[in-house]
């Protein structure tokens, strides 16, 4: 039996521009995909006979078939004509519905680990094909580095992000992307920008803004108050469609200082941003150390 474990890092959005909707529905957008320190972890074993995928412990609301570690790991077997299964086990810290893009991560490491445990050599391109048709957040987490983004997030270059330290807040709603992307209040319009400029232009606070920001304030209340709140401490922001929100801190001691104020009422964590994701450092470690162990 081989088995790898691998993180399933969270990303956030520095911004977030919509710039218009597709005749397929989905909408073009420009967003700065930051990646962080901090997300899932899956454990992954390829038994040495049979096809089946096992996942575990479900998630819930989640249908196993629906899941999509295992929608990736049957994709990539429908790809290939495969004919290894494997047994993944879940370790699940990032919120469902939070904007942090815990289910798209949770697909790309699916997709890196079997790639290198069936020894399938599909590389980061096909891959990220791939992934992108399990989700619009799923090709940055396959490339691994945090990226500007265009299209509905695939056209990606890569960018070094400034050191940063995030405090993340959970307002402890749970909110569908489709049903933001879908509100007829949403505005579509942003002018399209250059990456220059959204990367050192007319000042951040200009430009570092989400365009979801106005209708999820006003359909969920609580992301309204938690944005408020973590206002108090900097330019705090909506993360994807939320329902997470964040504020850049000067370290991590103030991050540590922002985190002891928040009240009981909200989840909060910090988190480092990275400009190569935890997964390909641990992929590239696991090269180093054959800790694919036969
Ligand atoms: C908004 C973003 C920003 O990073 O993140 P989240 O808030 O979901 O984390 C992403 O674009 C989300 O990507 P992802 O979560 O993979 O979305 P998908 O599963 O592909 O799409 C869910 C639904 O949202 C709508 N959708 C999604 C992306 C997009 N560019 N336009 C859309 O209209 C479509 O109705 C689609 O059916
Ligand atoms: N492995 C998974 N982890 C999280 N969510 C998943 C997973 N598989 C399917 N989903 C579904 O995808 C939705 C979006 O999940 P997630 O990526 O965590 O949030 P977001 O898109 O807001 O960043 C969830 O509400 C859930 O219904």
């Amino acid at each position: 039996m081989r088995s790898l474990t691998l993180p399933a890092p969270a990303k956030l959005n520095r911004l977030l521009r919509i710039t218009g909707r597709r005749e397929d529905g989905y909408h073009s957008l420009q967003t700065l995909f930051q990646i962080l320190d901090r997300g899932d972890t899956l454990r992954f074993e390829t038994p040495p006979r049979g096809t089946d995928i096992v996942l575990s412990p479900a998630l819930a609301g989640v249908a196993e078939a629906d899941n999509l570690i295992v929608r990736a790991a049957r994709r990539l077997q429908r790809e290939t004509g495969c004919r290894q299964g494997a047994t993944i086990t879940l370790e699940k810290r990032l919120p469902m519905g939070g904007g942090l893009g815990g289910g798209s991560s949770n697909a790309a490491t699916t997709l890196l680990a079997l790639d290198r445990l069936w020894d399938l050599g599909l590389g980061i391109e096909r891959l990220a094909t791939l992934g992108l048709e399990l989700g619009a957040d799923v090709p940055v987490f396959v490339r691994g580095r945090s990226a500007w983004a265009e299209g509905v997030g695939e056209r990606l270059s890569a960018v070094d992000l400034e050191p940063a330290w995030f405090v993340i807040l959970h307002p402890g709603v749970e909110i569908s992307t489709a049903a933001i992307f879908g509100h007829p209040g949403l505005t579509r319009d942003s002018t399209v920008i250059s990456m220059r400029r959204a990367l050192d232009g007319a000042g951040p606070e200009a430009v570092w803004r989400n365009d979801c920001e106005r209708i999820v304030r006003a359909l969920h209340p609580e992301v309204d108050r938690a944005l408020d709140w973590l206002g108090q401490y900097g330019h705090a922001m909506l993360t994807g469609t939320g329902a997470c929100v964040f504020c850049p801190l000067d370290g991590e001691t103030q991050a540590d200082q922002v985190l002891q104020q928040v009240p009981d009422e909200w989840q909060a964590f910090k988190a480092r941003g990275c400009n190569l994701s935890p997964l390909h450092q641990a992929l590239d470690l696991a090269e180093g150390l054959g800790q694919a162990q036969a």
